[in-house]
């Protein structure tokens, strides 16, 4: 990488190897200098962004509003001449799309612990206002602690009004796409998401997609057609949410706030799916400032104001990640000799 764009990036993170190449990304396993932490660094080339460049924009912007438990954490952003840096939360665990193929499907409860995860991750994303639109297995990574993060907002929407408003741009994957949307009809992002949830849910438990078909005008006629087999190990519970969840009129479907305590989702549980925050944006936390307060030698209240500017810049990353290292029990300290 030309040492200009690099020079900003090496200044405050080590850059390991590439972990995942997507469509006009590259994703590279980096270190937090300053806290030790490891972290993901999402690389984009401005001159490959082209016409794109608007959708990177709105991801970056989404992603600065989305503070969750099972979202994927974005920490600092650096824009050099040529290149967009987007430094992210570390999962290790990698896909959940590998981690089902590897175990060919899962347990109706393993499942269950999952799904759960990701309900509160969406229904966060949409009492946010936004649709992520691009539900699937890819989209869905394991951290350090097994839990699932939800990434990849570079198709959200946030229509105008809120998402009582109709969305039109086809896209996403179209073997998760919903019926409404692949015919280019005027629909609903949430209504379009929990379709996508439905076919997420057949996948963790089938181990295969409900509509498949290598043809895509085989595979839309599948999809619009709403039919599906039902292997013999799924539970008549778990066949019934399915139904539920992939309803082809849109206006039949389960809405993501039935979701939260639907039977299926309660067995061998005795609350509702808890999709709140449990880092709001607005708390500041205590611990973090003091270190960081005595490390850049400032009063604790002008690190507290620096913070709650929220710029996504070192500060930002410095904070979050001190944060992370708190919730993770380790110490809350920054290197000290530099
Ligand atoms: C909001 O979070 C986002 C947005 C986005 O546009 C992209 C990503 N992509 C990420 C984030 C983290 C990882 C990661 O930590 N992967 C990993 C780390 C260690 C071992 C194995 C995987 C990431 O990985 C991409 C390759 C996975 N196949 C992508 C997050």
């Amino acid at each position: 990488m030309p040492l200009s764009d690099a020079a900003e990036l090496l200044k405050y993170y080590e850059v390991y190897d590439t972990i995942g190449t997507g469509g006009f990304a590259k994703v590279k396993l980096g270190r937090h200098i300053l806290t030790g932490e490891k972290v993901a660094i999402k690389i984009m080339e401005k001159k490959n962004l082209g016409e794109d460049l608007p959708r990177v924009k709105t991801e970056i912007e989404t992603m600065k509003n989305m503070s969750h438990q099972h979202v994927c954490r974005l920490y600092h952003v650096i824009e050099t001449h040529s290149r967009i840096y987007l430094v992210l939360e570390y999962c290790p665990g990698g896909e959940l799309f590998d981690y089902i193929i590897a175990k060919a499907h899962l347990s109706e409860e393993e499942t269950r612990v999952f799904f759960r995860q990701i309900v509160s991750a969406v229904a966060y994303v949409h009492n946010k206002g936004y649709a992520h639109r691009d539900l699937k297995p890819e989209n869905l990574l394991i951290d350090d602690d097994h839990n699932l993060k939800l990434i990849d907002f570079g198709l959200c929407a946030k229509p105008k009004g809120g998402l009582g408003d109709e969305l039109m741009t086809c896209c996403g994957s179209p073997a998760y796409a919903a019926p409404e949307l692949i015919q280019g009809k005027a629909y609903f992002g949430a209504e379009a998401d929990v379709w996508s949830m439905g076919v997420l849910l057949y996948t963790l438990l089938c181990g295969s997609l409900p509509f498949d078909d290598d043809n895509h005008m085989a595979l839309f006629r599948k999809i619009t057609r709403g039919k599906y087999w039902n292997p013999p190990w799924l539970s008549s519970d778990s066949i019934l949410l399915l139904k539920q969840m992939m309803q082809v009129d849109p206006k039949r479907r389960l809405k993501v706030g039935q979701l939260l305590d639907h039977p299926w989702m309660m067995k061998g549980y005795s609350s509702p799916v808890e999709w709140h925050t449990r880092q709001p944006l607005g708390h500041i936390d205590d611990d973090c400032i003091i270190e960081m307060a005595v490390h850049m030698k400032r009063s604790k209240q002008s690190t507290m104001h620096l913070v709650s500017e929220w710029k996504y810049d070192q500060t930002t990353a410095t904070y979050l990640l001190l944060l992370a290292k708190k919730q993770s029990g380790r110490p809350v300290r920054l290197l000290r000799y530099i």
